[in-house]
C-alpha cells in the first residue's frame, strides 16, 4: 500500500481573481499552493461587505431569562431566498463599519426580535463555511432580563422575522418537533447547540414543574 505524500510546503495563497461580482457577493479564482508544492485553484466567495479587521457578522444566543420561567433561547423563522423556504437561526446580521461585535448584537437583537440584551460572552472570529467561502462570524451571548418592563412587550422592527421562543432544557425536541410541523431547514450551529444542550441536560428522574 503506498502512503500519502510528505508535507513539504507551507501551503498559501499566490493569487485571487475576481470572476464575478455583486453589490453584496463575489466569485473569485483563488490559486494556491498546497501543502505537497502542487499549484492547484479554488472557487471562493466572498462577501463584498466585510469591515476592516472584523468578522462579516454576529450570531446571537440570547438567553430570555423571566422570574418564574424556563429560561428561553430567542430564535428566529424567516425565509431565506438562497434555501427557498423558512430557516430556524439565533438572530444574527452583518457587523457595520465601526462596529464591534457586541455593539452589532445588541443592535441586530433589538431590530429582529425587539428585546434589548446584555452582552455576557463573545467568541473568537469563527469560519462558516470554509470549503465555499471565508465568511466568519461571532457568537455573541447575551442574556435578556425579561422582567424588565422594556422587555415585557418586544416589539420587531422587521416585519418579516417571526420570534420563537425556545426552552433551553428541552431545545433539541422543540426542534425536532418544529421540523416535524413544518418545512423549514435549521441552521447547523443551532441545530449542534441543541445537542449540546440535550448532553448538558439529560437528568432522567427530573420533575417538571417550570412553566415556559
Ligand atoms: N447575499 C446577499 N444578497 C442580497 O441580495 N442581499 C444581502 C445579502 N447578504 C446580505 N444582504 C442584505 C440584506 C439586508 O438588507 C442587509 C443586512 O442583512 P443583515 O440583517 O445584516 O443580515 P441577515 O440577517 O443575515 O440577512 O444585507
Amino acid at each position: 500500500m503506498s502512503s500519502p505524500p510528505k508535507p513539504t510546503t507551507i501551503p498559501h495563497i499566490v493569487k485571487e481573481e475576481v470572476i464575478a461580482s455583486g453589490k453584496w457577493l463575489k466569485l473569485e479564482k483563488t490559486t494556491y499552493v498546497d501543502p505537497v508544492g502542487n499549484t492547484r485553484t479554488w472557487e471562493t466567495t466572498k462577501r463584498t461587505t466585510r469591515q476592516a479587521n472584523a468578522a462579516d457578522g454576529v450570531g446571537i444566543i440570547a438567553l430570555l431569562k423571566r422570574t418564574l420561567h424556563k429560561d428561553c433561547v430567542v430564535m428566529v423563522k424567516q425565509f431565506r431566498p438562497p434555501m427557498g423556504c423558512c430557516t430556524l437561526e439565533f438572530p444574527a446580521g452583518l457587523i457595520d463599519e465601526g462596529e464591534s461585535a457586541e455593539i452589532a448584537a445588541l443592535r441586530e437583537l433589538k431590530e429582529e426580535t425587539g428585546y434589548k440584551g446584555e452582552v455576557v460572552g463573545v467568541t473568537p472570529v469563527t469560519c462558516l463555511d470554509p470549503g465555499l467561502s471565508n465568511c466568519t462570524t461571532q457568537i455573541v451571548m447575551v442574556n435578556i432580563n425579561g422582567d424588565d418592563l422594556e422587555n415585557t412587550n418586544p416589539t420587531q422592527q422587521l416585519e418579516f422575522v417571526e420570534v420563537l421562543l425556545l426552552p433551553l432544557d428541552e431545545f433539541q425536541r422543540e426542534i425536532d418537533d418544529l421540523m416535524k410541523k413544518e418545512k423549514i431547514v435549521v441552521d447547523s450551529k443551532v441545530y449542534i447547540y441543541g445537542m449540546g444542550m440535550s448532553q448538558a441536560f439529560f437528568k432522567p428522574n427530573e420533575l417538571r414543574v417550570l412553566k415556559q
